[in-house]
């Protein structure tokens, strides 16, 4: 599978040496089940097997070319699979021993589908009035860190200036600390949102970059409801960027594929005063909120829950799109094993119920040479930008519900 003669591969063992050469021999002894996974699959030496992790693409005929391509490639029957019928017509399967209830559509976009989506993450998508990571440090340019670029790479971008007598949250800023977050309820929800939310303090130390230099660092922006990373706490006072179409209907569309009562009906689970909500999901899921991942392939998402949101079971969209991604998906804590799944572009998964919706899950891996094909070989001359770019990215859509069906925030 990997060369092993080859300078990369014989760059990470120099690396590796270099980097192991004093460390503890009992280090691993103290981690979590979770962080062994993690660590095994970040490693550039020795590179990862892949041979346990769940990789449904190697099913699809219509996927051999992209399979075949990427060097790396997981097994279909790595963990037991159940293939659920699907009202659509697309593939669907739910895994019996994923803690939780895991759904994954491979291939559920068509390559259009997953293009348009990729220009929409950039183009449209990465600017105001929409939040980017980048905000928090830089002054950017109004039409968006992708546009600028476009324009005039070697544009500068100049820091954001720390104001004298401005209310930071005390917080280092950064993506996904391990923040333990109180977990939104429809109890707490008020005096969460009551909770003083200033802005992240932007660092003292930025220097001037240019835009070509900037956008490998493009890592999120936000969908519908504004998010306050330090916090982890949705900020409902800076008002809601409705959802758009093309990502609500395919989340809806992804939704209402499923039969529900197949996945749920034999269900124990606790679903919270209100009981289980899954009966209406066909009409009522509506998502509200979300975030684009901008991963690079040095990249990673460490183990988190996804707690923030008031509805704590309606289904969560994950849309993956470019280079191909190991997913961990574990259980109510770091001390579950999680299983491995290998998520190429088009792929959705959704997390839903209360178990799966509280499960610890993350990102430890970007395969690397991994873009399909059809993001490759286009003929199309506007694409020529977006394949450079895609070459060594994955762009993640996650898209949430925060509130259940029937829940008034009264925040219009
Ligand atoms: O990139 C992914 O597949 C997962 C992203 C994720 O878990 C999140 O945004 O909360
Ligand atoms: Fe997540």
């Amino acid at each position: 599978m990997i060369d092993s003669s080859s300078q990369a591969y014989k760059k990470a063992r120099r690396q590796y040496l270099k980097s192991t050469k004093n460390r503890d021999p009992n280090i691993e002894k103290d981690w979590t089940p979770f962080r062994t996974a993690e660590k095994h699959f970040k490693a550039r030496f020795p590179p990862p097997d892949l041979t346990k992790v769940l990789d449904l693409a190697t099913l699809d005929d219509s996927r051999a070319l992209e399979v075949a391509a990427g060097v790396w490639t997981g097994k279909a029957d790595a963990i037991e699979t159940r293939e659920l019928s699907t009202r659509s017509g697309s593939k669907a399967y739910a895994f019996p021993s994923v803690p939780g209830r895991l759904i994954l559509l491979p291939a559920f976009l068509s390559p259009e589908k997953q293009r348009d989506l990729i220009k929409w993450s950039l183009v449209e998508h990465s600017q105001p009035p929409n939040e980017t990571n980048l905000d928090i440090h830089y002054l950017l340019p109004d039409e968006g860190i992708w546009n600028a670029h476009l324009r005039d790479g070697a544009a500068l971008v100049y820091p954001r200036p720390i104001e004298a007598n401005a209310d930071y949250t005390k917080q280092e800023p950064g993506p996904r600390q391990l923040i333990n977050n109180t977990p939104a309820t429809t109890n707490n929800f008020e005096s969460l949102t009551n909770i003083s939310k200033p802005p992240l303090p932007p660092s003292a130390t930025t220097l001037p970059s240019t835009c070509r230099d900037l956008l490998p660092r493009l890592r999120w922006t936000n969908i519908g409801w504004f998010y306050h990373w330090g916090l982890k706490q949705y900020d409902f006072s800076k008002g809601k960027i409705p959802v758009h179409d093309t990502i609500r209907e395919v989340c809806k569309g992804a939704v209402r594929s499923i039969d529900w009562r197949d996945i749920f009906a034999s269900d124990t689970s606790d679903w919270g005063s209100s009981g289980p909500d899954w009966m209406d999901w066909h009409e009522s899921y509506e998502p509200d909120a979300g975030i684009v991942n901008f991963y690079q392939t040095k990249d990673t998402l460490m183990a988190h829950v996804d707690r923030s949101e008031v509805c704590s079971t309606s289904p969560l969209c994950s849309i993956s799109l470019g280079n191909a991604a190991i997913f961990l998906i574990g259980g109510p804590t770091r001390e579950t094993e999680p299983v491995p799944l290998l998520l190429r572009s088009g792929d959705v998964v959704m997390m839903s119920g209360p178990a799966c919706r509280r499960s610890y899950h993350g990102v430890p891996r970007i395969l690397e040479n991994t873009l399909p094909f059809h993001m490759k070989d286009v003929v199309d001359p506007e694409w020529a930008p977006f394949k450079s770019y895609m070459d060594s990215t994955r762009i993640n859509i996650n898209v949430r519900q925060v509130f259940p069906k029937g829940f008034d925030p009264g925040l219009s």
